[in-house]
């Protein structure tokens, strides 16, 4: 297989909340020449928690499955979910399960934060996010208060993408884009806030160097993996960040990713600043921005609302005026960390099919409401959006992104954008280039286009209303 490449291999990875992919690349070409996929499990009761060491056997289990031609590859990457706390001990073992990004738990410890430090406006104009229950600061503010035994034990804190990117090359290096997730990294200043830090009781030498954009993390040292030894390791990225870079993403260009996670960024060059805490003023891999707003009830929720109904997810039916808010875990875009799923509407001749396309409905009304935040003077107002992510592939889904936002909609053709971006992140390494013009010239934007249609304005309005009018029974 790899006889065939062009040019030298890298390996692209995601480590994300349900799986790890790993992509084998062409470096030259961009041609993806294997594949692997191995699951990880989420548990925690009320909270969202995995074992660390299942990311790092599933990243073996799946380069295994990539065969004889990662063992020719030259670098590699890893994309991982972003905020999750990681915690290990002196001797690199996890303290405890990780807390993973949607784990609502620490919805008091991110208010009172934000209370003791000035607000919501001051941490967003200093840290560039207000942060959520989902930033990384507000966990280990949860740790510290309900496990302190835990926290005391911790000599190392880690994000997801870190921690495997230490267990590749032995060296404790992060990047500025996932970096910017922890709530203790400040876009104002580029670097680790200390006065924050201090404020949780964190010592800046329990966390990671943050490789400059461009700059490697070291190379492979663990001898047991199927990638060669002395392999270069690029200092990877959040998985958000991967994906702007796999799509070779350029200023102004709306991205929406369908996945365990329901995400709306664009790259920008302004440093983003939003002090209603909707947008998130994450930094890029490269050296710009990437304002996102993520919703937690994307592919999950509404597949479970499917199964719910024995329905295929598919099996959706037009019309009525049922309206659903799939809040199943809470929510994070709009910030209601105690919601749950919220029915209005609904009629003796409500069929299962418009039941279904309601929780479509909810889900992408809550992303696209957060669009217009997200986006600003460096947005096209007619650029199409680029959808992106497992739902993507799904009819539905992209049917319902066309009719809520009367968009023209692409769906590129290159599937796992976030190992894309993270082979793109190597082979940029490799060859000393710019990881996104890698990804332009390996053309992975390019994909079916679906032209605007007008906007649904009445489910719109439905929805706008359901969720004003529901704010007490969301906010419990
Ligand atoms: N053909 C498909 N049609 C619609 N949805 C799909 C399809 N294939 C996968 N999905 C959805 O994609 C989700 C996984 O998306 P993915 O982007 O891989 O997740 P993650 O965010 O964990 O990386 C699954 O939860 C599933 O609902
Ligand atoms: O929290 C965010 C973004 O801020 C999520 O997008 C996570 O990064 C999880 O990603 P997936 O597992 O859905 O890819």
């Amino acid at each position: 297989m790899a006889a065939q490449a062009a040019g030298p291999l890298v390996v692209g990875v995601d480590s994300s909340t349900q799986s790890t992919k790993a992509l084998v690349v062409d470096a030259v070409t961009g041609a993806v020449l294997a594949r692997g996929q191995a699951s990880h499990t989420v548990g925690g009761g009320a909270g969202k928690e995995s074992d660390p060491r299942q990311w790092w056997q599933a990243l073996g289990e799946a380069l295994d499955q990539c065969g004889d031609a990662v063992r020719q590859a030259s670098a590699v990457s890893v994309g991982g979910q972003q905020h999750g706390l990681v915690t290990l001990d002196a001797a690199g073992e996890p303290v405890r399960p990780a807390l993973l990004w949607n784990d609502v738990r620490p919805a008091p410890q991110s208010e009172r934060l934000i209370a003791e430090r000035g607000g919501a406006k001051a941490w967003a104009d200093r840290v560039g996010s207000v942060p959520g229950p989902a930033f990384t600061v507000a966990k280990w503010a949860w740790l510290r208060e309900h496990e302190p035994d835990a926290a005391a034990a911790t000599a190392a804190v880690r994000l997801p993408h870190d921690y495997l990117t230490e267990r590749l090359t032995g060296e404790a290096v992060t990047d500025r884009g996932d970096a910017s997730g922890t709530g203790w990294w400040a876009s104002s200043t580029g670097a680790y806030d200390a006065e924050i830090l201090a404020h949780v009781g964190l010592d800046p030498a329990l966390l990671p160097r943050v490789a400059l954009p461009g700059e490697a993390a070291g190379t492979v040292h663990a001898g047991h993996l199927p990638l060669p030894k002395g392999a270069l390791v690029a200092a990877g990225t959040g998985d958000n960040m991967a994906a702007a870079l796999g799509l070779g993403l350029r200023p102004g260009l709306p991205v929406l990713s369908l996945g365990t996670s329901g995400t709306v960024y664009a790259v920008s060059t302004h440093r983003p600043a939003d002090p209603s805490g909707t947008v998130a003023g994450f930094a890029d891999a490269r050296g710009d921005w990437l304002p996102l707003a993520c919703t937690l009830n994307c592919t999950l929720a509404v597949d479970r609302v499917a199964a719910l109904l024995g329905r295929d997810r598919e099996a959706v039916e037009a019309g009525g005026g049922v309206v659903m808010l799939p809040y199943l875990d809470g929510e994070r875009t709009p910030n209601l960390p105690n919601a749950s799923g919220l029915v209005h509407g609904l009629r003796h001749d409500t069929t299962a099919g418009q039941l279904l396309q309601a929780a479509y409905d909810g889900a992408v009304f809550t992303l696209l409401e957060a669009l217009d935040r997200v986006l600003d003077a460096d947005a096209a107002p007619d650029a199409p959006l680029l959808l992106i992510g497992g739902g993507a592939r799904g009819r539905a889904w992209r049917e319902t992104v066309r009719r809520l936002s009367g968009r023209p909609v692409v769906v590129p053709e290159a599937q796992e954008l976030v190992a894309l971006g993270a082979a793109a992140q190597a082979a940029g390494l490799l060859l000393e280039e710019d990881p996104a013009a890698v990804a332009r010239r390996w053309g992975t934007a390019r994909g079916a286009e679906y032209e605007a249609r007008p906007r649904d304005d009445a489910a719109w309005e439905r929805l706008s209303a359901t969720l004003a009018d529901g704010a007490s029974l969301l906010r419990p």
